[in-house]
């Protein structure tokens, strides 16, 4: 059934305000989302020697199916973004790496474990992402990495960023885009600390030691990624927003906020444009906390809104990196990955579709009556035709017609595992 009719229809209706819905279509194509491979396998990884999840984060859920190596994580994945529109990246952690059976701890990691990702994502035209992964190791075992007392395990965790720093930069030089590596660390305390500072502290010198290693920014770009508390570091973690905050403003990094790393009521989208007037770039990891960081799949609600809405009507398409961060073991791993890539390029449409200049000045005028009436009555302006008619010219299949194509592979691959 072709959805032609129905979108010159809808296009009329937005014209009206003077959007240029073809051209929005050409924005959207070009907003890349960098999707986390961790969705996959529950953030397990493939280390040789697997240490349980820790670091204050938790996957739920038992469903079949999991990828088990990357053979099969990227076959998933390939899956999933063959059902998603638009061209896309790919997020990695350090558990990733394929050593070939040989065991590498994580101050050992090289570019040569990740080959095979770097030539599927070649062979993909995908870029690649990474993370340094500092939990779920024996040297995480008490929380503490970057900050620990203990000098010699602060140097492990040290010297495993600046490898994976060296990896990103990798990336980015074989697949011509830059790679973001984000730090992100669990440290913390459960109950209140009888000193907040030492651990901070430790943590700014740990910083400056793996950013004393330069790379080069056309290949790899530095993130840092703060958090308010975790399962296990409810009263106190060190890197909080307000550190990593000056942090990266200090040594031209870029800030990455996850939306589930704040006060339950405490949104994001009313951060980014304080962020982007004091900062060349923002990153983002788009979550959905539920009472706490639990990391559910990504809905199409109304802070996702906002918080394209806040991209796009500040004009930072290129300045707001976009990934996603949730985890939910308790359905089909794949489908996952669609609902919440297709929700976030979902809200970048709904944005691109408003008339922002037009609301711009009505705020300026006073004119909050109007304001109002207009930003309610775009909500059920007729969206989903001139979704549909993207996922059309995309080659992807409309509305809920992927949900077939994933049941299929659930039977002839996922329950074979
Ligand atoms: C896998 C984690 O979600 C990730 O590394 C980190 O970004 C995080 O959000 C921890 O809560
Ligand atoms: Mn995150």
């Amino acid at each position: 059934m072709t959805t032609t009719i129905s979108y010159e229809q809808a296009k009329a209706y937005y014209e009206q305000w003077g959007v240029n819905v073809d051209l929005a279509l050409k924005q959207l194509n070009q907003i890349p989302i960098s999707i986390h491979c961790w969705q996959g396998d529950d953030i397990s990884g493939f280390e040789t020697i697997k240490s349980e999840l820790s670091g204050g984060i938790d996957v739920t859920g038992n469903y079949p199916g999991k990828a088990r190596n990357g053979d099969e994580l990227r076959s998933d994945l390939e899956k999933a973004l063959s059902l998603i529109p638009g061209k896309h990246r790919v997020n990695l952690h350090a558990i990733y790496a394929e050593t070939n059976g040989q065991f590498v701890d994580r101050d050992e990691i090289l570019p040569e474990h990740f080959a095979k990702w770097v030539d599927w994502a070649k062979q993909n035209g995908l870029g690649l992402d990474f993370n340094p992964t500092l939990f779920s190791h024996e040297k995480a075992n008490d929380g503490l990495t970057l900050s620990h007392p203990d000098e010699h395990i602060r140097q492990f965790w040290i010297d495993h960023c600046i490898a994976s720093r060296k990896i990103g930069e990798y990336f980015g030089k074989e697949l011509g885009t830059p790679c973001l590596t984000n730090i992100w660390i669990p440290d913390g305390y459960k109950d209140i600390p009888s000193d907040r500072l030492t651990p901070r502290v430790r943590l700014k010198e740990s910083l400056d030691t793996i950013f004393e290693y330069k790379t080069d920014e056309k290949y790899n770009i530095d993130a840092v990624e703060s958090k308010l508390f975790g399962l296990g570091s409810e009263s106190y973690v060190v890197g909080s927003h307000e550190f990593y905050l000056s942090y990266a403003q200090q040594n031209n990094k870029l800030c990455l906020l996850d939306t589930g790393h704040f006060h339950p009521t405490e949104t994001i989208s009313n951060k980014i444009s304080t962020m982007l007037l004091f900062n060349e770039k923002v990153a983002l990891h788009v979550s959905r906390p539920v009472r706490w960081d639990s990391d559910h799949v990504v809905i199409l609600d109304d802070e996702l809104k906002e918080i394209a809405l806040e991209i796009v009507r500040n004009n930072a398409i290129e300045r707001v990196l976009i990934g996603l961060d949730f985890f939910d073991a308790s359905i089909n791993r794949i489908a996952a990955w669609i609902i919440g890539t297709r929700n976030m390029i979902k809200a970048l449409l709904y944005a691109l579709l408003i008339p922002h200049n037009y609301l711009k000045e009505l705020q300026e005028q006073g004119n909050f009556t109007e304001r109002l009436a207009l930003i309610e009555e775009f909500k059920t302006y007729p969206f989903g035709a001139i979704w549909d008619h993207y996922c059309e010219i995309s080659n992807v299949p409309i509305r809920e017609k992927w949900l077939q194509e994933v049941q299929i592979y659930e039977k002839d691959i996922l329950s074979k595992r």
